[in-house]
């Protein structure tokens, strides 16, 4: 079985193609600038890369053209669309209604639609790319991926807000967490590596991207997690501010004459590391480099940064009441040894971790990178949010299934 993944973001489309009975990666790329100038596709195939420049003014129109290079003859994966078996999509947020992966038909389209409002940066776009790919590819199968269905098992005292009741009744207002198939995929492989038994054990997962948050993963459940009612929630992020005292939101409103909506961007789009180096950068190399000549701007930021994630790991450490092992992931967290060196052995030695600063240097590779005597392993494990959607949309369609729980 042959299956395309994709992850539409705002502007940008991320794809992987996959030959599913090898788990191969056929080909892949990032569309990006979608529907503004200069928008273009970087597709590679092993180490061939093309760059495609050209207008594309939708997910639509983007897609098309990704469909073209996917049954390229020199960089695509097959020769023909009729060998495309099905499309997994990544959709951010699923509510409390899908606790798992599902079939995409009406019924899901329309809760995916009714969802929007809880997750407005990111499900219209997701949805964007579902609409296309029925379009372009009538007749295959469409499974969604949602990023909360693997917090949806998390207890009460974790999800509920100390708000009045009503406004969860009415709205849904809870902790719904994201990034769910990325601590999914790290958790069971931190295990796996570790020879834990996935449902007796306690493993910490540190998703460190643009979007950045950790997850306590308690015998094969996230039991809670750092993202909230949005991805805004938690953590220090790129441009996103994570935890503040809520009544800043109307302070600013009242103080500066803006609206909601105007804070509301602030706080995703201006805050984070950007927002505390003044507009500097929200690329973590760009403030770890600086920071590591002696920038004090960009080290008190990185040190802002590092602290939001220790004060989560701990937090974390006490929800489970222990902790087996800890497991960075995405960008910062697969590449940055300085960051995981500074939290860990600044904040985290009463755990009795010890890191071996020869096997912490590394990037992008899974390994251990704690001592053979520290009490807790730490470890760099990659993502794969791509072959986790993919297994799912596999396992989905080949049983004929609704829906799948996890
Ligand atoms: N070598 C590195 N050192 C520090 N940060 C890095 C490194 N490589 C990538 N990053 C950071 O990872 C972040 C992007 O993470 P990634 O998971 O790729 O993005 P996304 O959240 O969009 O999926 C950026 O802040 C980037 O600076
Ligand atoms: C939910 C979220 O923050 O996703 P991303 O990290 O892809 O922005
Ligand atoms: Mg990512």
């Amino acid at each position: 079985m042959r299956v395309l993944v994709v992850n539409c973001g705002s502007s940008s489309i991320k794809y992987q193609f996959l030959d599913m009975d090898t788990e191969q990666v056929l080909c892949k790329g990032l569309a990006e600038r979608i529907g503004i100038p200069g928008s273009r596709i970087v597709h590679k195939k092993d180490d061939q890369k093309v760059v495609v420049e050209r207008p594309m003014k939708d997910h639509e129109d983007a897609l098309k053209y990704v469909l073209e290079l996917v049954v390229d003859e020199k960089v695509g994966g097959v020769k023909d669309l009729s060998e495309i078996d099905a499309v997994g999509h990544r959709v951010v947020h699923g509510g409390e209604k899908f606790s798992g992966s599902v079939l995409i038909d009406d019924e899901v389209m329309r809760a995916l639609e009714e969802y929007s409002y809880l997750a407005p940066l990111h499900n219209p776009p997701n949805i964007m790319g579902i609409r296309a790919m029925m379009k372009l590819l009538p007749g295959v199968p469409n499974v969604a991926v949602f990023d909360t269905a693997f917090h949806s098992k998390m207890p009460a005292k974790a999800y509920l807000y100390a708000i009045p009741y009503e406004y969860y009744k009415k709205y849904k207002i809870r902790r719904y967490g994201f990034h769910g198939t990325s601590h999914r995929y790290v958790s069971r492989r931190t295990a796996e590596i570790l020879g834990l038994d996935y449902h007796k054990s306690k493993i910490i997962t540190v998703h460190l991207g643009n979007g950045a948050s950790i997850a306590a993963v308690m015998n094969g459940h996230s039991i809670d997690t750092s993202m909230g009612f949005t991805p805004l929630e938690g953590l220090v992020m790129g441009t996103r501010s994570g935890d503040i005292d809520p009544s800043i939101v109307t302070f600013l409103m009242e103080k500066e004459g803006l609206t909601a909506e105007e804070v509301y961007t602030i706080l995703n789009k201006k805050s984070g590391v950007l927002g505390l180096t003044d507009g500097f950068s929200s690329d973590m190399r760009d403030i770890e480099d600086k920071a590591l000549e002696g920038d004090p701007v960009c080290r008190l930021a990185l040190d802002i940064y590092e602290y939001r994630i220790a004060k989560y790991i701990g937090a974390y450490v006490a929800a489970m009441n222990g902790v087996d092992a800890i497991a960075f992931t995405a960008g910062v967290g697969e590449n940055s040894p300085v960051t995981r060196k500074e939290v860990c052995e600044n904040y985290l030695g009463y755990l009795g971790i010890k890191i071996d600063d020869e096997k912490n240097n590394i990037k992008g590779e899974e390994r251990i990178i704690t001592t053979p005597d520290s009490k807790v392993k730490v470890l760099v494990v990659p993502t794969n949010e791509e072959l986790m959607i993919a297994r799912d949309t596999k396992e989905i369609v080949e049983k004929g299934l609704k829906q799948l729980e996890y």
